[in-house]
């Protein structure tokens, strides 16, 4: 595959969002679904590895990564969450954590990946991605599949792998979101988000062949506008691409959400009945109605592929 693709610079793509069709749509209702998350009972025997992407930088990723995985610790989940946005990281800091290693130190035979788990709030386990680190922001796809493959040499593998991955469309990114079981897109109401957003589930359905998407609409100012999005996105993907989409749920904008980060929190943990923590809550739900993880390729570089062999009874 190519290197980073301009996506903005592309040529029509923007005039694929523009249509201005009035669609049906049904309204989610922030504070109508406030009822608690509740973790399915389905045994699970092999790690769920859920990749949180978005190709426009700012869109929130970082944000859903972080409150999913805390959602799921709190409800006894046993989840790690990797900060895969090498060399700019910053979930450490966002956690307060304050990691004395990286990655990079694991790629240079200094530690195994088991040395760099932190432990969070809740029990969550972060493994930090490096900040400041200029030889982080560079690694090759080598360096990444390598990344990915350690993930087999964990002694005690969790339940969930959440990833957190950079923004842009590069070759790292697609390859964190095509190594994991499930992918999360997550879109704001901007052009650019859309348009990103398409352009990564692009490369990653036709170079990756990856063909299952779940929609987070993030930053939500109207309750309306959130499915609204989520059908947009859908609808340009159906016509172009041979790709599923589900919406799996949206956070409002909430000024609680930066609040945590000045705190160094989750606001999921912080200000558990904040308008954002029941929409993370939502999505935390959504990943209980999943269903099975499609296993396309034995052969790709995927997280924990030594144990992906679904349990039977799931
Ligand atoms: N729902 C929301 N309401 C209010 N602020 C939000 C919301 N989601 C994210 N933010 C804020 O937007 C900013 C960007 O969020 P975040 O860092 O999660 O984005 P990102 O996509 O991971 O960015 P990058 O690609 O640069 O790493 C942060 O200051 C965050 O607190």
């Amino acid at each position: 595959m190519s290197e980073a693709v301009q996506v903005n610079q592309a040529a029509g793509l923007q005039n694929l969002f523009s249509s201005s069709q009035a669609q049906r749509e049904e309204r989610p209702v922030f504070h109508q679904a406030a009822s608690l998350y509740q973790p399915g009972t389905q045994q699970r025997r092999v790690t769920r590895t859920i990749a949180v992407a978005g190709g426009k930088g700012g869109v929130g990723k970082t944000t859903v990564a972080v409150n999913l995985a805390m959602t799921m610790a709190m409800a006894g989940r046993d989840v790690m969450l990797l900060d895969a946005d090498m060399g700019v990281a910053n979930i450490d800091v966002q956690l307060g954590l304050s990691p004395a290693r990286h990655i990079g130190h694991m790629l240079e035979g200094k530690c195994a990946l088991q040395d760099l788990i932190m432990q969070a709030q809740n029990g969550l386990k972060v493994i930090p991605g490096g900040s400041g680190v200029r030889r982080l922001a560079k690694m090759d796809n080598a360096e990444h599949a390598a990344v990915i493959r350690s993930f087999d040499e964990l002694i005690q593998p969790p339940d969930f792998l959440i990833v957190d991955t950079a923004a842009g469309v590069a070759d790292n990114v697609a390859m964190f979101a095509a190594a994991a079981d499930d992918v999360v897109i997550v879109v704001c109401d901007e052009l650019a988000s859309l348009t990103d957003a398409y352009a990564l589930i692009k490369i990653l359905a036709h170079d990756f062949g990856v063909r299952r998407f779940h929609i987070v609409t993030n930053m939500v100012r109207q309750a309306g506008d959130a499915k609204k999005l989520y059908e947009k996105l859908a609808r340009v993907c159906g016509r172009f691409l041979d790709v599923a989409l589900d919406y799996m749920g949206m956070v409002p904008h909430d000024e609680w959400l930066r609040q945590a980060i000045r705190r160094q929190g989750a606001v999921v943990d912080l200000w558990p009945s904040s308008r954002a923590a029941v929409g993370f809550k939502q999505l935390a739900g959504a990943v209980d109605t999943w269903g099975e993880p499609a296993y396309p390729d034995l052969g790709r570089i995927a997280f924990f592929s030594g144990q992906s062999v679904p349990a039977a009874g799931w």
